[in-house]
């Protein structure tokens, strides 16, 4: 029970920590009266406490209060976040970044004495209890230390832990790749749509269609190359849509979505070629 008498705080209360908030609190491991959350938005506070019945503070407060504090605030947030809670960090602190991009050497940087950071990249299908998460120790982490970030992640969905190597290319796949399948849902169901078939339909058909192939690939542990020729009757309707994504390099474009993504990763961090 790694979060038992835990108390964990949110560091920027957007669409990430709302998620990860509804996580904890679905799965019953800790109680909204061990959640904290600061926000710089007065009316983003005010929804977290109404939503969840958590408490909200300022970030120094928050950290002072916390076994563990997430930071989940923008990359161009980060720095001057930072600098705010340092005088509070302390080495019994945790502290979980699911900042894209900003590793774990930076954060540490900022802090007088060695606090243990998890860099951690998850996905918003957190929200809804199926995310894909990925995490990295930094150099001052403990397993314990892992095993709360581990625990907050397992709360909302898969967690696997991988070198911090590896980070920004998951930044680009599991981080980014929701909305590479909403885009590629939208164009299933604007197929169908144009055949003549209803809005309703086609979403509820696409979606399920999306959920149950991901379920196969997990369950079955099938490469998917033998699951789709499951589906392939020769000179049936499946290799007849296969070869039009084919013809349009399907499998290029989403090999090059994922380097793209995992590329400007890389150059998020403040001072690192960053554009905004
Ligand atoms: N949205 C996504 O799909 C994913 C986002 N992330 C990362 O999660 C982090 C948060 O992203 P989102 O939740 O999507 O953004 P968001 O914009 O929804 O939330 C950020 C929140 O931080 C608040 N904030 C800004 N400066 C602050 C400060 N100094 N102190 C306290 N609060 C402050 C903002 O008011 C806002 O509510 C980002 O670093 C992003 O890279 C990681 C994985 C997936
Ligand atoms: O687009 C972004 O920068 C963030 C990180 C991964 C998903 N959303």
């Amino acid at each position: 029970m790694p979060l038992r008498d835990q108390k964990i705080g949110f560091l920027g209360g957007g669409a990430m920590a709302e998620a990860l908030i509804a996580g904890l609190l679905r799965s019953g491991l800790v109680e909204p009266a061990s959640v904290y959350a600061s926000d710089i938005s007065a009316a983003r506070q005010e929804y977290l406490e109404q939503k969840f019945g958590i408490k909200t503070a300022d970030n120094s407060s928050v950290v002072s209060a916390a076994d563990i504090v997430v930071l989940a605030v923008k990359p161009q947030a980060i720095s001057g976040l930072l600098e705010e809670i340092a005088p509070a960090a302390r080495p019994e602190l945790t502290v979980v970044s699911v900042v894209a991009g900003i590793s774990t050497d930076f954060i540490e940087g900022f802090f007088k004495t060695p606090v243990p950071v998890v860099r951690v990249m998850p996905n918003t299908p957190c929200l809804v209890g199926e995310g894909a998460s990925a995490l990295s120790p930094g150099k001052f982490c403990s397993q314990p230390n892992m095993d709360k970030a581990l625990a907050i992640l397992k709360a909302s969905g898969q967690a696997v832990v991988v070198d911090e190597s590896m980070m920004d290319c998951v930044t680009g796949l599991s981080g980014s790749a929701p909305a590479y399948m909403y885009l590629i849902m939208e164009g299933f169901i604007d197929g169908a749509v144009r055949l003549g078939l209803s809005r309703d339909v086609a979403r509820v058909l696409t979606a399920q269609t999306m959920l149950g192939s991901a379920k196969m690939v997990l369950e079955t542990g099938e490469h998917p190359a033998k699951l789709k020729d499951m589906v392939t009757t020769p000179g049936g309707t499946t290799i007849a849509g296969l070869y039009a994504l084919e013809e349009g390099a399907l499998r290029s474009v989403l090999m090059k979505a994922v380097a793209e993504a995992a590329l400007r990763s890389s150059q998020l961090a403040p001072g690192k070629n960053s554009k905004t």
